[in-house]
C-alpha cells in the first residue's frame, strides 16, 4: 500500500513527507494506523547522527499510538480494531531476558531492530523500490506502520488517542525508573537532572512514591514552573552557581540525594548526577542517551563509599504486560499527561517538533495523522500549531 510517511533521508537533513510503499504484515507481523504520535529526544538524537546505530534513509519515531488495521498470519493477540502503543522495547514471554524476572530487556528481535529491518532481515517501507529502514522496530512518523506481534501493547479503548501517545516512551520511561528501577521510596530525597519530558515523568513518579524532597536542575529555567507543578520542591539552573552543581545539591541536602536521576545524555552531568548521592547508598540511575564514542568517568571512590550508577530503558517497564496497567492508572486520574503535551500539529509539519524541543520550547508536541479526529478535541493540552 501507499502510505505518506516523514523519511530522513539523511543526518542533519529537515525529514520529508513522501509517499511510501509499505508492505502489508508478513508472519507474526500486525499493521497498525498510526493515529498520534509524539517527538522524543531519541529520534532528534538519531537524526543528529550521533547514534551508533542511526541507518539512513530510515522512517524515525517511536513514541505513538495506533489501531490494529491488519494481522499476519499466526497472530492471536490483537484483531483489527484494537488500539495498541508500538513498544520499541517488545515482551516475548519465551525470551530468556523476560523469563529471568530481572529485565525488561527482551532480546527475541533486538538484533534485527538495531539493523533497522524485521525481524525475517527485510524492511517493509520502501520508495521507488530502494530500501527504507524502520527504526527501533517502531517508526512511528509514518500514517501507517507494521509491527512485530510482541512489540504492541493492547491498552484501554477508553484512552484519547490525542494524547496517549506520550504513554509510548516518556511517561514510562520516567515513571517506571522511579518505581521499578531505583524503587524510589517514601520520604527519600531525589534529584532530577533535565527537565524534559523524561525528567518531568520522572518528577510525577517520585511524587506519586511519596519523595520528600524533589530537586529540579536544568539549564533552562523556563521548565521550572511545569517542574513545580508536577512535584518539583526546588528548581535550580547551575550557570547560578560558581561550583559544581554536585556540592551544590550536597550542602542542600545536608550529604547528598537517595537518589538522582539522569534525563539529558551529557555524560559530565552523568558524573554529577552520580556525585550529588548520598555517601554511603546514594543511587543514580542514568536514563539520558550519549552519543557514539562518548563515556562516563568519575573517582572508583565515590562506588567504593557506596554510590550506585545503574542505568534503565524504558523505565524497566514490561511493555505488554504492564504498560496497559499504566494507562489505566492514568485513564483512573492517578496521574495526568497533559502537563507533557505542549504543542499539537499535523504530520505535515513534523519538522516544528525538532525545533521547538532544540530551542527548549517544547516539552511534547503531537503529531495528528487525522487532525480532524484528534486535534479538534474540545480538552485538548497545549497550543495547536497554525499551518
Ligand atoms: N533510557 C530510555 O529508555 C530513554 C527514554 C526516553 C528518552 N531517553 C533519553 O532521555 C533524555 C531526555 O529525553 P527528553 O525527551 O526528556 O529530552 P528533552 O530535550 O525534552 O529534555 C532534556 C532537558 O535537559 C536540559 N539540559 C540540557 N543540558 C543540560 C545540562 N547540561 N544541565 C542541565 N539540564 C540540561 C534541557 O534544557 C532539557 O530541558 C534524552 O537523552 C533521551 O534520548 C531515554
Ligand atoms: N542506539 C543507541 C542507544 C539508544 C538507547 O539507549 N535507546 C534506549 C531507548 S531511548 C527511548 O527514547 C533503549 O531502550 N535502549 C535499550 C536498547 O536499545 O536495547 C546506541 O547504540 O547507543
Ligand atoms: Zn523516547
Ligand atoms: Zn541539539
Amino acid at each position: 500500500m501507499k502510505v505518506r510517511a516523514a523519511v530522513a533521508w539523511e543526518a542533519n537533513r529537515p525529514l520529508e513527507i513522501e509517499e511510501i510503499d509499505l508492505e502489508g504484515p508478513k508472519e507474526g507481523e500486525v499493521l497498525v494506523r498510526i493515529v498520534t504520535t509524539s517527538l522524543c529526544h531519541t529520534d532528534m538524537f538519531t537524526l543528529s547522527g550521533r547514534d551508533p546505530e542511526g541507518l539512513f534513509p530510515a522512517v524515525l519515531g517511536h513514541e505513538g499510538v495506533g489501531i490494529v488495521e491488519e494481522v499476519g498470519r499466526g497472530v492471536t493477540s490483537v484483531v483489527p480494531g484494537d488500539h495498541i502503543i508500538p513498544l520499541y522495547t517488545p515482551e516475548d514471554p519465551d525470551c530468556p531476558y523476560i523469563k529471568s524476572g530481572k529485565t525488561n530487556l527482551c532480546q527475541t528481535i533486538r538484533k534485527t531492530q538495531g539493523q533497522g529491518v524485521m525481524p525475517d532481515g527485510t524492511s517493509r517501507f520502501s520508495y521507488k523500490g530502494q530500501m527504507i529502514h524502520h527504526y527501533m522496530g517502531t517508526s512511528t512518523f509514518a500514517e501507517y506502520t507494521v509491527l512485530p506481534e510482541i512489540a504492541v501493547a493492547k491498552i484501554s479503548k477508553e484512552a484519547p488517542l490525542a494524547k496517549a501517545s506520550v504513554m509510548g516512551c516518556a511517561v514510562p520511561t520516567g515513571m517506571g525508573a522511579v518505581r521499578n528501577t531505583a524503587k524510589v521510596e517514601a520520604g527519600a530525597t531525589v534529584a532530577v537532572f533535565g527537565l524534559g519530558a523524561v525528567g518531568m515523568a520522572v518528577i510525577q513518579g517520585a511524587k506519586m512514591q511519596g519523595a520528600g524532597r524533589i530537586i529540579g536542575i536544568d539549564t533552562n529555567p523556563e521548565k521550572f514552573a511545569l517542574a513545580k507543578s508536577l512535584g518539583a520542591h526546588d528548581c535550580i539552573n547551575p550557570a547560578d552557581f560558581g561550583q559544581p552543581i554536585q556540592d551544590v545539591i550536597v550542602e542542600m541536602t545536608n550529604g547528598g540525594v537517595d537518589y538522582s536521576f539522569e534525563c539529558i545524555g551529557n555524560v559530565n552531568v552523568m558524573r554529577a548526577a552520580l556525585e550529588c548521592c548520598h555517601k554511603g547508598w546514594g543511587e543514580c540511575t542514568v536514563i539520558g542517551v550519549a552519543g557514539a564514542g562518548e563515556e562516563i568517568a568519575t573517582r572508583p571512590f565515590q562506588l567504593v563509599t557506596g554510590r550506585v550508577w545503574r542505568g534503565s530503558a524504558f523505565g524497566g517497564v514490561l511493555g505488554r504486560s504492564q504498560l496497559p496497567g499504566m494507562v489505566d492508572e492514568w485513564l483512573r486520574g492517578d496521574f495526568d499527561v497533559d502537563p507533557y503535551i505542549t504543542h499539537n500539529m499535523t504530520h505535515e509539519q513534523i519538522n516544528t517538533p525538532f525545533d521547538l524541543l532544540h530551542a527548549g520550547k517544547s516539552i511534547r508536541s503531537v503529531i495528528h495523522f487525522q487532525p480532524n479526529d484528534t486535534m479538534l478535541v474540545n480538552d485538548l493540552p497545549g497550543v495547536i500549531v497554525p499551518a
